[in-house]
C-alpha cells in the first residue's frame, strides 16, 4: 500500500522551521529568509506560486511535467509554511480552517457572502 503523508509532515516541518526561526543565516536557508524579512518571504511565496501554475499548465504533457507540479507545489507549501512561521501563525489554524469547511459547499458559501 502506498504510504501516505498527512498533516504529520506539516507538523514536523513546522517544528523544524520554529527551530530555525532565529538560526544562523549563514548555515540555514530558513534563517536567511527570516533574516531578510517579510517582503523577501512574500516574494518567494509569489515566485513559487507562479512556478507552480506554469508547471501545472504543462501537466498534460507527461510524467516529468507532472513531477514538476509536485516539486513546485512542495516549494510553494514550504514557503507558505515559512510565511506562517514568520507571522507567528500556526499551520494548525489553517488546517482547522480547512477542516471547518468540510460539508460546506463553496457555491453556498459564496452565495451567503453576497446576500
Ligand atoms: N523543505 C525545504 C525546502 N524546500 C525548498 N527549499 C529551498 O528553497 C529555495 C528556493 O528555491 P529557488 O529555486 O527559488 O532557489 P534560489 O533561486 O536559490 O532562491 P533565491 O536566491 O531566489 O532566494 C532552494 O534553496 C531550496 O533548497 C527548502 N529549504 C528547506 N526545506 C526544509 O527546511 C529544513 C531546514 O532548512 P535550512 O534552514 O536550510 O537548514 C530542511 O531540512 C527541509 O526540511
Amino acid at each position: 500500500m502506498k504510504q501516505t503523508h498527512s498533516d504529520d509532515t506539516l507538523a514536523q516541518l513546522a517544528d523544524i522551521l520554529a527551530s530555525r526561526r532565529h538560526g544562523d543565516p549563514d548555515t540555514s536557508y530558513v534563517a536567511q529568509l527570516h533574516h531578510r524579512g517579510l517582503n523577501k518571504v512574500l516574494e518567494k511565496v509569489g515566485e513559487e506560486a507562479t512556478e507552480t501554475l506554469l508547471a501545472a499548465k504543462d501537466a498534460h504533457l507527461g510524467d516529468s511535467q507532472r513531477q514538476a507540479v509536485i516539486s513546485e507545489t512542495a516549494d510553494l507549501w514550504f514557503h507558505c509554511m515559512v510565511m506562517l512561521s514568520h507571522l507567528d501563525i500556526s499551520h494548525d489554524d489553517v488546517l482547522a480552517e480547512l477542516a471547518g469547511r468540510f460539508g460546506m459547499s463553496g457555491l453556498e458559501e459564496k452565495a451567503a457572502r453576497s446576500s
